[in-house]
């Protein structure tokens, strides 16, 4: 295997054991997981979920059904197992523009991967190349693998291939109850008949309990292991508003921030909007504002649609105002709102669209506006979309439930969480940096309000009474208006004259039109009442009809024994027409301030804002920002050369931290370690943005190590004694000539050819401690190079410290970095890794030396290239000596 040194060290093993053993005590990962994990995905741990799901694969050969929350990390469950066992993984995902963006996004980081749908061309070649092995994932669209041409491709392939996985992408689409059913994904039950041996993996990010049952019987999963991440994405802040009469730009700027005194969005943002001609209006108004922004949905054409997604993902235009035809495939980490012009569908829907804000775990806002007109557009969607009358009915109940999230005065994030059964026990306390209801409640005094009584609770039992007895008095198949004039005692001609003599013609007088609208929704979404569309030749309306659960109020409303009272927290627009009590201040209440709308800033803006002043100054982030935009044009410009979207070379966050650490060389980037940047992309892109840094940072103050090592101390607890010799020779003003003099001294003074413990603990001190400060920006005073007349073969007291080259090393790890030779010299091999040098000191050390009972210097009898075959040196007296006592001579390690 490749060099890996820049992976791990026993500690972090040994931390992630920990984790692990936590986690149902299932095996933790071991370092050669660890290791491609890193080296191949970038990334320095498996989520706890992640493992569970890839060993239990690797390991057992099991099915599982993956509940994992959007951006989670659900695609390297299913990537992983095949790169890590040389086998390949067939990936199954609804969308031919999802498995294009990941194919793109798996060969940017050379993991070979291709897509094999009916519709592709050189399906020959890739065919071709599958079957000589060349690729690790196969993407594969349902309608292929379920078709007789895929079905015996998948057999073949089964017979030659090491088939490891196949992964079910989206696989709630499988069921009806699911927010996205497809056709297509039902036939997918074949696929165990199949492949009947290969485990399947189904992942998804929503799904209830009865979604996940129906994915599990319809892929005929044996003994699924089943795992939930649970669904809390604690980085969106989720608020909710009623829409206003001011406009739609009135509105949409609860959700902006005003930089340099316009009105802006944050960041990349979805404005969704429930129909097309909506998407319009808000696009025409936004723009004359001078906001650049696409709109998106399905009666474009399929370029016209592909256009504004590349535009979007690769940074082009940063807000897309679309209906719900932009969901699914939204791969583009870095959105920071996704905003709800019109209620979502249902909340199935909602939690998927939300989940594509703040993928890259950054704090994102995910904003809804709505009116009770939302209902009314939603339902004459919902009539004409559905075919069945019971995945009308189901739909139904959805919309209904998302109401009532919408209209909670609770936190949302709890509602959100309870629907989809996350067993999590959060507290109902309010919490910073969720909602906008939680804000509230921590930054108010809460209003209170006439006929809403100590626990928030309003008594709607006598105006459900008068409603329904007015629909049960004038019958069914009127429209809800209609009521509503005879509760107001309308005279109009339209009202019958039978009706309006009736005693409760204008018994709801003192109420308005408003009110009984609010209170005539409430009742309908606790189906009291239902409305269903009736076509007329010129027209269609909404007529009403009693439900059983409203006629079964009329007739109990009366009787006091059974009399149930209809008891609510107020919606937001029922709120706004009930009277406020006057203002009681209390000792214990927070005083409210009014200021400039801050209410309406999440929480977090304000905090974020002020962590960051508080660490750099103005210009300090004025000039880190420059860096970041030079290196985001520069990333676009890869993208552009390279035909990738942006996000693929690099995430922000990466982008950020160069910013911020300003490495000036690729050796240096690597050694940053950053997450998601694997060792792939280093070399392909890393120059290029290390050259950006370069330009713009001129070279910083040279300073001295010991100076670099007094800002930025190693690590007490890492230090190891004989480490602490040399960091404190460093420390205390010794050039790394003396100290490297010192060892050398050691050695020579010694006369011999032995090595000792000391010089190979200096080596590794040494190579340790330069890590350490080159993980800074400055320069530093150099490490003094030896005169020397051959780099490759350096004589060090007659022993041989020798350069080599990275492929010499691949052989043999261990031992390549220090060995001892058939003539007693020492190889030492630039670069060596950390890891190697420390197991063989540890070699040494167990084997006798530190306790004197061994009598042999090291040496090699048989095979040289295990650490396992050297023998321990003698113990010697000048083991304790002080490398600090030694006059000085140079050196060159
Ligand atoms: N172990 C990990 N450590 C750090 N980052 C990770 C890890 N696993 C995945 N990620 C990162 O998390 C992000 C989301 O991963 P991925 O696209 O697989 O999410 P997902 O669960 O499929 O989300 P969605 O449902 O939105 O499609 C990616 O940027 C990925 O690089």
């Amino acid at each position: 295997m490749d060099d890996l040194s820049n992976s791990f060290n026993d500690d972090d093993e040994k931390e992630l054991i920990d984790q692990f053993k936590a986690v149902d005590g299932i095996e933790p990962p071991h370092k050669e997981h660890l290791d491609v994990l890193f080296k191949i995905f970038g990334h320095k741990e498996f989520r706890p979920m992640q493992w569970k799901i890839i060993s239990s694969i690797i390991n057992d050969r099991r099915d599982n059904c993956a509940i994992m929350a959007t951006g989670y990390g659900k695609s390297l469950c299913y990537q992983f197992p095949s790169v890590y066992c040389g086998g390949v993984t067939i990936v199954i995902s609804p969308l031919i523009s999802l498995m294009e963006d990941q194919v793109l996004s798996l060969t940017v980081a050379n993991i070979p991967a291709c897509l094999l749908g009916t519709a592709q061309t050189q399906q020959k070649k890739v065919i071709e190349d599958i079957f000589d092995n060349k690729y690790s994932i196969i993407y594969v669209t349902p309608e292929f693998c379920c078709g007789e041409f895929g079905r015996n491709l998948l057999i073949d392939m089964d017979k030659k291939l090491n088939v490891m996985l196949v992964a079910i992408d989206e696989a709630h689409c499988i069921s009806s109850w699911g927010h996205d059913f497809r056709h297509q994904y039902r036939e997918l039950s074949k696929v165990r008949s199949i492949l009947p041996y290969v485990p399947i993996l189904a992942v998804t990010a929503t799904a209830t309990s009865r979604v996940r049952k129906d994915i599990i019987s319809s892929l005929q999963l044996r003994d699924p292991q089943i795992i939930y991440s649970g669904f809390d994405r604690p980085n969106l802040y989720l608020s909710v508003y009623l829409k206003e009469n001011n406009g739609v730009i009135g509105d949409l700027r609860n959700a902006m921030i005003k930089q340099h005194g316009e009105w802006v969005f944050s960041g990349p943002t979805i404005i969704y909007c429930i129909t097309r001609k909506q998407t319009e209006h808000v696009a025409d108004l936004l723009q004359r504002e001078g906001i650049k922004c696409l709109i998106y949905h399905a009666g474009l054409t399929i370029k016209q649609r592909k256009d504004v997604h590349e535009n979007f993902v690769r940074d082009k235009v940063s807000v897309i105002i679309a209906t719900v035809a932009f969901g699914m495939g939204i791969d583009k980490p870095d959105v920071r709102n996704v905003v709800h012009y019109g209620a979502a569908r249902d909340m199935e829907s909602y939690y998927q669209e939300v989940g594509r804000a703040g993928r890259d775990g950054q704090p994102s806002q995910c904003t809804i506006f709505y009116s009770n007109a939302d209902l009314e557009i939603l339902r004459s969607l919902r009539e004409f979309g559905y075919a069945t009358e019971k995945t009308k009915e189901q739909k139904e109940a959805m919309t209904r439930f998302f109401w009532k999230y919408l209209e909670t005065t609770g936190c949302r994030r709890q509602f959100i969480l309870q629907h989809f059964e996350d067993t999590s026990n959060r507290n109902s306390q309010p919490v910073l940096k969720c909602c906008d209801n939680c804000t509230k409640k921590l930054k108010h005094t809460p209003v209170e309000y006439e006929e809403v009584d100590s626990n928030g609770l309003i008594d709607l039992t006598d105006y459900a009474h008068m409603l329904l007895t007015s629909m049960n008095v004038m019958g069914d198949g009127f429209g809800l208006n209609s009521y509503i004039m005879f509760l107001r005692g309308s005279k109009s001609s339209r009202m019958s004259t039978k009706f309006q003599s009736h005693p409760l013609h204008g018994s709801g007088k003192h109420k308005s039109d408003n009110w009984w609208k609010c209170i005539a929704r409430i009742l309908e979404l606790e189906k009291y009442f239902s409305k269903q569309t009736v076509k007329k030749p010129t027209f269609s309306y909404c007529a009403t009809y009693l439900c059983e659960k409203g006629k079964q109020f009329l007739k109990d409303v009366t009787n006091e024994s059974r009399r149930a009272k209809i008891l609510v927290e107020p919606p937001p627009d029922l709120r706004v027409l009930l009277k406020k009590k006057p203002y009681k201040p209390t000792t214990n209440s927070i005083p409210y301030v009014k200021t400039n709308n801050v209410s309406n800033i999440p929480i977090e803006k304000i905090s974020r804002n002020k962590t960051e002043t508080d660490v750099e100054g103005d210009t300090q982030k004025e000039e880190r920002m420059k860096i970041y935009r030079k290196l985001l044009a520069k990333r676009t410009d890869l993208a552009f050369c390279l035909d990738c979207m942006p996000y693929m070379i690099a995430s922000n966050e990466i982008l950020m931290n160069l910013a911020q650490l300003r490495p000036r060389s690729v050796d240096a980037l690597k050694q940053l370690k950053l997450d998601g940047f694997t060792e792939a992309k280093i070399n392909k892109f890393g120059e290029e943005f290390v050259q950006v840094i370069r330009q713009l940072c001129p070279p910083a103050e040279r300073k001295s190590i010991k100076d670099i090592l007094n800002e930025f101390p190693i690590d007490d607890t890492k230090l190891t004694p004989s480490i602490e010799i040399t960091y404190s020779m460093f420390k205390s003003g010794k050039t790394v000539e003396e100290i490297a003099d010192n060892i050398f001294l050691i050695v020579k003074q010694r006369c011999s050819d032995e090595v000792t413990l000391e010089e190979i603990k200096a080596v590794i001190n040494y190579k340790k401690i330069r890590e350490h400060i080159e993980k800074y920006t400055y320069d530093y005073e150099e490490f003094d190079p030896i005169d020397t007349e051959d780099d490759d073969n350096t004589k060090l007291a007659g022993k041989t410290i020798t350069s080599t080259t990275a492929s010499e090393k691949s052989t043999c790890k261990n031992a390549d970095i220090l060995e001892i030779t058939d003539n007693d010299k020492i190889i030492c091999i630039e670069d060596a890794d950390d890891l190697a040098l420390n197991a063989l000191v540890d070699e040494i050390e167990t084997g006798g030396y530190l306790n004197g009972t061994s009598t042999n210097k090291c040496t090699n009898d048989t095979d040289t290239h295990h650490p396992h075959n050297f023998e321990p040196p003698p113990k010697k007296q000048k083991y304790s000596r002080s490398l600090l006592d030694s006059p000085p001579r140079r050196v060159k390690l």
